[in-house]
C-alpha cells in the first residue's frame, strides 16, 4: 500500500477516509447528521452520479459548498432523495477530507488548473507497445504527475503481440516500477485480465493514456459489463456511451479475499499540464536521491551546475542511472510541440 505521510503539507490531504468514507472526528457535530455516505462515481454538467448505499443516485452540489469543486472518487454526504428513481435529485452537502489528489494544469482551452480525481492510490500509464508507437515523454509526464500526486504509477503495456516489451522496459528499469504486459486475446480469455486485476486489488487506480493504446479494451476486461454499477450513468446522461470528459469510476468484480477495487477511466486526459509540479515533492519518489538532495541550494532544479546531486552519486550513494532518470522526468515539465 501506498504511504499517505508524503504529502503532508498539503491542507486538502489528510488521513485517508475509511473505506467507506468517514465523518470528520472535530468536537462540532456535523450539520447534517443524517447524511448517507456517497462515493462520486462520475460527473456530468454540474451532475455527480454518486454510488449511495448500493444505489446510484443522482446528486448536485449543495448552495453551502460554494464554490468547492466535487470530482469523481471524492466520498460525499448526501441528503435528500436516496432512491436513485428516474428524475430524482439529492444534494451533496460535505466533502470529506481527500486523500490524494490528481490535478491538471491550465492548459489553453482552460484557464483553471483543476482536480481531476480523488482519492486515488496510483496511476495506471496504459502505453501500447505498438500501434500507435511508445512515447516516451508521455510516460514520463504521466510519471511525474503521478509523483508529483503521491500516486504509485503503474505501467500497462498493450499489443503485446505486435511488439516486444524488452525495449521500453530497459529505459524505465532504473525507476523499478510495476509493470504488466497484456494483449488482446489474453485479455478477453486469458490470465492477462486477472495479472491486471491482481495488481489492482484493494487500490483506486486511474487509468490514462492516449488515443488508441487499447485502454477501453482494457477496462472492458477489467469489468465485466454486469459490474458496472454506472450502466445507469448513461440512463442519466442520455447517451449510450461514456463520452463525457469526466472521469468514471468501475468497481472491479469482487474477489474470492473480498478485497475491492476500483478502476477510473480518464476519457479526457490524455497527458497533464505539468506547470503545477514542484521537484521537492517528485523527488520523493527517488528516496536513494532525496537525501543527497539535502545539499541542493534553495529551490534548486537539480540541472544546475551547482546541484548536489552529482557529487552525491559520485560518491556512490546512489547509481549515475537513477539521476539520469529523475533528471530525464523532471525535463518534461517544460512544455514542447507535441505534449
Ligand atoms: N493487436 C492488438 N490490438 C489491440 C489490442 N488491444 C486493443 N487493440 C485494438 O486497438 C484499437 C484501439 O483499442 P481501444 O481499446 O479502442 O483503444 P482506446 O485506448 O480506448 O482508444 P480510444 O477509444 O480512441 O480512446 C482497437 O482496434 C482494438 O481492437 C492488443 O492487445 N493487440
Ligand atoms: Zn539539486
Amino acid at each position: 500500500m501506498r504511504r499517505y505521510g508524503k504529502h503532508t503539507d498539503e491542507d486538502d490531504i489528510r488521513v485517508r477516509p475509511s473505506r467507506h468514507g468517514s465523518r470528520p472526528r472535530t468536537h462540532t457535530r456535523p450539520k447534517h447528521e443524517d447524511a448517507a455516505e456517497g462515493l462520486v462515481l462520475t460527473v456530468d454538467r454540474g451532475r455527480m452520479t454518486c454510488l449511495v448505499e448500493g444505489r446510484t443516485v443522482t446528486a448536485m452540489k449543495a448552495r453551502e459548498l460554494g464554490r468547492k469543486a466535487v470530482v469523481v472518487g471524492d466520498h460525499v454526504a448526501v441528503v435528500g432523495d436516496l432512491s436513485g428513481a428516474k428524475d430524482t435529485l439529492a444534494r451533496i452537502v460535505r466533502v470529506e477530507e481527500r486523500s490524494s489528489v490528481l490535478r491538471r494544469t491550465a492548459d489553453d482551452n482552460d484557464p483553471y488548473e483543476r482536480v481531476i480525481v480523488a482519492n486515488a492510490d496510483q496511476l495506471a500509464i496504459v502505453t501500447a507497445l505498438a500501434d500507435p508507437e511508445p512515447r516516451p515523454r508521455l510516460i514520463d509526464r504521466c510519471l511525474v504527475a503521478a509523483f508529483d500526486a503521491g500516486l504509485e504509477p503503474l505501467l500497462v503495456l498493450t499489443k503485446s503481440d505486435l511488439a516486444p516489451a524488452g525495449p521500453l522496459l530497459e529505459t524505465y528499469a532504473p525507476l523499478g516500477l510495476r509493470y504488466v504486459v497484456t494483449r488482446r486475446d489474453e485479455l478477453d480469455e486469458g490470465a492477462d485480465a486477472d495479472a491486471v486485476r491482481e495488481l489492482m486489488r484493494g487500490q483506486v487506480t486511474v487509468c490514462v493514456g492516449h488515443s488508441g493504446v487499447g485502454k477501453t479494451t482494457l477496462v472492458n476486461a477489467l469489468v465485466p459489463r454486469r459490474q458496472r454499477a454506472t450502466g445507469d450513468v448513461n440512463a442519466v446522461t442520455g447517451r449510450g456511451r461514456h463520452t463525457t470528459t469526466s472521469a468514471l469510476a468501475l468497481p472491479l468484480p469482487p474477489s474470492t479475499t473480498g478485497e475491492d477495487g476500483w478502476v477510473i477511466d480518464t476519457p479526457g486526459v490524455r497527458s497533464f499540464g505539468l506547470n503545477h509540479i514542484q521537484p521537492s515533492r517528485v523527488i520523493q519518489a527517488f528516496p536513494d536521491l532525496a537525501e543527497g538532495a539535502e545539499g541542493c541550494p534553495r529551490g534548486c532544479g537539480h540541472n544546475e551546475p551547482d546541484c548536489a546531486l552529482d557529487a552525491w552519486v559520485a560518491e556512490g550513494h546512489a547509481e549515475p542511472a537513477r539521476l539520469h532518470s529523475l533528471r530525464r522526468l523532471l525535463a518534461t515539465r517544460e512544455r514542447r510541440e507535441g505534449d
